[in-house]
Order: structure tokens, then sequence, then C-alpha cells
């Protein structure tokens, strides 16, 4: 049990209990949630209205894992007994208790169907599947709703907190980028349509960015991006107007004309650009397509607010600022963009949101306490199979129970 230190047998030699786990498996990552009760006399359960206790307190987990190596992400689950919750949780029972003999887990994403023999022949667990749009608007607007200090914007380096309206809060844009982009117009719980979509997402600046700088990981990627400059091989205004802006249509001569543009006329071999000025570029033309893409389609049904997901973003500075300034260019001021604490677990939540526990009529989770210690989703850290990478240690305390 040394992997993961949520695991561990607690001070009062309690065993933490696992229950209810949920994966979302995409094109590059999957990410999982899963829910431990609290082991012992820590605090009180949630009491319904005449005191009866009618809930259970624990914690919310979020891991993920490249879903090309899929084999640490199944034995995760199996060293750690993640799926012991599952349909025989009832969220009181022990599980020792637990009669039941039919495994199944709920399961989002091309790869909940992708991998269901796998899971199967591996761990014996049937993959529940969920439609991927359905968790992702289930997830987001569950957080929107639940969470504290979510949403937040991004401009000039400064991070701020929004405070969401809950009687205020639809429709909105939701884009979430993953491999592909997704932009879904949402009007309410389960009201929603996908709009748009791209496939210029976070697998085409991966992909790309591995090819051009033959770094090894996505983190490492990134990374390098800190330190470029775009300007050395993007051609800007001022390139091409002498240094001057082109203020008539209110180009500055600093904006990109044409991304990549330099690498024509500047007669160089891939060799002689530097790594982390071909991410800085590669990360700036990804990022600013998607903002001018989402902020079209909020112009198209009339929406203000914009809210980005997916683990594209993974709280990256200048990839938020990058996304923020371009709606904030097109929309002259009017439309917002919006970022997410838990960008890439939507869908993932969405799936957890959607046991339907014989027992529990309604799951509610309420008491979103983000963690401090531990809670930061903007550390990175490199991937470590069994801990999953960054999020792993990312807990949020929580109540279920019975509405
Ligand atoms: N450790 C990592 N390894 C690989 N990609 C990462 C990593 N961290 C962030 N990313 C980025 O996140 C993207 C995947 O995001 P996300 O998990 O939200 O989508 P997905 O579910 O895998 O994709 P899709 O929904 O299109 O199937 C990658 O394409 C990459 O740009
Ligand atoms: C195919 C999905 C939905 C899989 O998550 C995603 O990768 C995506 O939205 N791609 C963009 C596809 C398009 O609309 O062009």
């Amino acid at each position: 049990m040394e992997h993961n230190r949520e695991f561990e047998i607690d001070g009062n030699s309690n065993p933490i209990q696992i229950s209810r786990l949920a994966l979302d498996i995409g094109g590059s990552l999957i990410k999982l949630v899963y829910f431990s009760r609290n082991s012992g006399d820590d605090e009180d359960p949630p009491k319904d209205k005449v005191g009866v206790s009618n809930g259970v307190n624990g914690r919310l987990h979020f891991a993920k894992f490249e879903t090309a190596k899929i084999n640490d992400c199944l034995e995760f689950i199996s060293a750690n007994k993640l799926f012991l919750g599952g349909e025989c949780d009832s969220g009181f029972q022990h599980q020792e208790n637990c009669t039941n003999d039919r495994r199944f887990i709920k399961a989002t994403g091309g790869g909940a169907y992708k991998f269901s023999e796998l899971f199967k022949e591996k761990l014996d667990i049937s993959l529940e599947k969920e439609d991927e749009m359905d968790c992702l608007v289930i997830g987001a607007n569950f957080l929107l709703k639940a969470a504290n200090q979510e949403a937040f914007t991004y401009l000039n380096g400064q991070k701020e907190f929004v405070q969401i309206d809950h009687n205020d809060l639809y429709p909105y844009l939701l884009v979430n980028i993953g491999s592909g982009v997704s932009m879904i117009k949402v009007d309410g719980d389960g009201k929603y349509e996908r709009v748009s979509g791209t496939s210029v997402g976070g697998g085409t600046f991966w992909g790309l960015g591995k090819l051009l700088t033959k770094c090894q990981s996505f983190d490492e990627l990134l990374e390098l991006s800190h330190q470029g400059n775009n300007r050395a091989i993007d051609t800007l205004v001022g390139d091409i107007y002498g240094g001057m802006d082109y203020s008539k249509v209110g180009l500055s001569s600093t904006t990109i004309a044409s991304s990549f543009g330099k690498a024509i006329s500047d007669n160089k071999e891939l060799e002689d650009y530097k790594p982390e000025d071909i991410s800085r570029s590669l990360l700036r033309m990804i990022s600013n397509n998607i903002g001018q893409i989402s902020y079209l389609n909020a112009l198209r049904f009339g929406l203000k607010r914009i809210f980005f997901g997916g683990f594209f973003i993974r709280g990256h500075s200048y990839t938020m600022d990058t996304i923020a300034v371009a709606v904030h260019f097109w929309s002259k001021g009017e439309a917002k963009a919006m970022f997410l604490r838990h960008e890439g677990f939507l869908g993932a939540l969405g799936a957890f949101m959607s046991y339907e526990s014989p027992s529990l009529d309604n799951l509610v989770v309420n008491q979103m306490v983000p963690l401090p210690v531990n809670a930061s989703l903007v550390t990175d850290t490199n991937f470590d199979t069994l801990k999953g990478d960054l999020n792993g240690t990312e807990s949020i305390r929580c109540s279920i129970y019975r509405a």
C-alpha cells in the first residue's frame, strides 16, 4: 500500500474503505474519480431532517493515467481494490458484508467501448457505459453548482475566482479540450447540444510537439514552452508591415500574422530552431485557434460565458492567457473565458454522479471543501505510474447521502 498515501491504514488502524469508482477513458488519458469513506469517528455522518444518519462522509479522489499505459491503470485499480465498491456499495454497508457478485464500474469516453473486453479479462469487471457528452455536462454543472472556487478567469497572469449564481448559470458554452475539442451549449441539467468541435486540440499539440521537438513527455513539452519565444518562428504583422501596426484593421505589429510563417522564409532546417520556440509557437497557435472558434460558437448562440475544461489546459498560465486573450480580443470584451479547477475530470465526475445505487434514490455529494494541502492543480510533477500524476494527490472532503 505504499503507492498512495490515501490508502494507508489511518491513525486508528481502520482501513480506509473505497467505494464507488468511475472512469473516463479518453484518447490520451484515463481519469479516475473514487470515493473513500472516512474510516471512523472523525466526523458525524450526514443526518436527515429527523436526525437519522442517512449518509457517509469521505473524500473524492482524483487520479489519471496515460491511456497508452492502461495496464498501469489496471494495476492501480487492482492493487488498491478500487472496484470493490461499485454495485456492492450502498455507501453504508461494509464491503466485507457485500454479497453481490456482479462487479461493474461506470465508465465513459471512447475507451469505455474500446477497452471493455480488457477490463473483463484482466479484472473481471464490466464497464457500464455512460455517454461522454452527458457526463461532461453533468460533471461541469455539478462542479459549477457544488464546488467552492471552481471557476476562475485568467487575465494578465491574474487568476480570479468567479462566484457562480446558481440561478443564473445557463446558458453557457462548455469547451472541453481533450485530444480533440468538443463545444457544448449547455442550457440546464441534461439539456445541452454539442454545437461544434475541432480536431485541432490537445492531441495535436502533444503529437506535433513530439514530432518537432523530440520531447518525451507532455510535461516536458509544456515546460519547454515557458522558455520559448514564438517570434522566432511566427510571422508577426510587424514582420510584414516593416515594423508598423496595421492599425486600420486593429492589428498591432506584435500580433501573429502567420503561425510558423517564418519557417518558409528563414531558409532554416528544423534543427536550426530551438525546441522551446517551437513548443511556444505550437501552444500559442492551438490555444489561439480554440479560443477563436469558441468565441465564434458563443456568438452563434449569444452566449456570454465560456467555460474551458479538458487536460490540455493543465492549469498552464500561458495556455489560459492565450485562450482568454483570444476570447477577449474577438469578442471585444463581451464574452468571458473561464477555467475550471477540475478541468480534466468533468467526464469522470459525471460518470461518478451517474451511479444509481438501489439503496440510494438520489445521490448528492455536498460539502465540497478543497483541501488546502495536496489540493493544488497547478503543481507540475512528473508522471508516477502508481500514483497517477499531477492530480493523483488531490482529494476533496465530501459527503454522500440519500436525498
Ligand atoms: N500526462 C499527460 N500525457 C498526455 N497528455 C497530456 C498529459 N497531461 C495533459 N495532457 C494533454 O491533455 C490532453 C488530453 O486531455 P483529456 O484527458 O481531457 O482528453 P481525452 O479524454 O484523453 O481526449 P478525448 O476526449 O478527445 O478522447 C492530451 O491530448 C494532452 O494535450
Ligand atoms: C471524438 C471525441 C468526442 C472523443 O472524446 C473528441 O476527441 C472530439 O470532440 N474531437 C473533435 C471532433 C470534431 O468535432 O471534429
